[in-house]
């Protein structure tokens, strides 16, 4: 995989915090350059990770952020497995006077029991932010937000599937999650790997060895090794215990 920096933590607390950090920066960065911020996010532990310092930050300005889901499960957006309800709880509901609920792009609730139609109706509204003009090859987000599965899944794309080498759609289906619910979308490699930015965020010391074997084994495709930024940068922000096993790849402080 191409080189990632890796920033890692003492406590959660503080990965939490640096990331706050980080995503204000690129933020603020973005809004100056195209008067906006496009971001995609996971589910898993990362919404909690992401939100914890983020829904208090008042240097951000929520109100230019654009939010979309790099995979979503096919169940009502109220159920406890649904992406979108666990950020709702962690940040959207903290930020609901700035952000403006027309940038928060859930997937289409009456499609869930369709999940090729609610990828499809995905990509719509990935177009009509991203692409004004036909000749938009991928979507670029200022920044995906990643979470790492203990089996080095990221997104809903698993090791050994097909999905793996999905290059057309921006959005797939996936009807035979081995993870439940089976029923799922996500983005492809291809949008992934188009980002300005990627942020892999994970903690703990059971994820130890994945993280070691995704950012020094060599010689497998799993999933999280197939994230490789056209242009972008990839960055991981992890805790000391989920770094406890790196022995090639020198995970850094964060700074801005
Ligand atoms: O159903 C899923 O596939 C999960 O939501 C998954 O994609 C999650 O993001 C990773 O398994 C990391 O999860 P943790 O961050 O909780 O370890």
């Amino acid at each position: 995989m191409s080189a990632a920096t890796v920033y890692s933590f003492p406590t959660t607390h503080a990965l939490s915090s640096g990331l706050s950090d980080f995503v204000e920066h690129l933020s603020s960065d973005a809004i100056k350059k195209h008067d906006r911020f496009t971001v995609a996010v996971s589910g898993g532990s990362l919404p909690k990770l992401l939100s914890a310092d983020l829904r208090h930050n008042s240097r951000i300005d929520f109100s230019k952020w654009h939010i979309f889901f790099a995979d979503e499960r096919c169940v009502p957006l109220d159920h406890p497995d649904s992406n979108y309800a666990e950020l709702k709880t962690q940040l959207l509901d903290h930020i609901a006077e700035q952000i403006q609920p027309s940038h928060v792009h859930p997937i289409n609730q009456a499609l869930i029991e369709d999940p090729e139609e609610a990828a499809e109706d995905y990509m719509d509204q990935l177009k009509d932010l991203f692409a004004a003009k036909d000749s938009v090859k991928f979507p670029v987000f200022d920044l995906i937000l990643l979470g790492m599965g203990p089996d080095g899944h990221t997104c809903s794309l698993f090791p050994g599937h097909p999905l793996l080498h999905e290059h057309l759609k921006w959005v797939a289906e996936i009807t035979d999650s081995p993870k439940p619910p089976p029923n799922r979308i996500t983005l492809t490699f291809s949008v992934l790997n188009h980002a300005h930015n990627i942020a892999f965020v994970t903690a703990g010391e059971g994820k130890q060895e994945m993280v070691q074997r995704i950012l020094e084994g060599q010689g497998e495709e799993l999933p999280c090794q197939l994230v490789n930024p056209v242009h972008g940068k990839l960055v991981w922000f992890v805790d000391d215990a989920a770094a406890g096993k790196l022995r090639v790849v020198r995970p850094v402080a964060y700074k801005l």
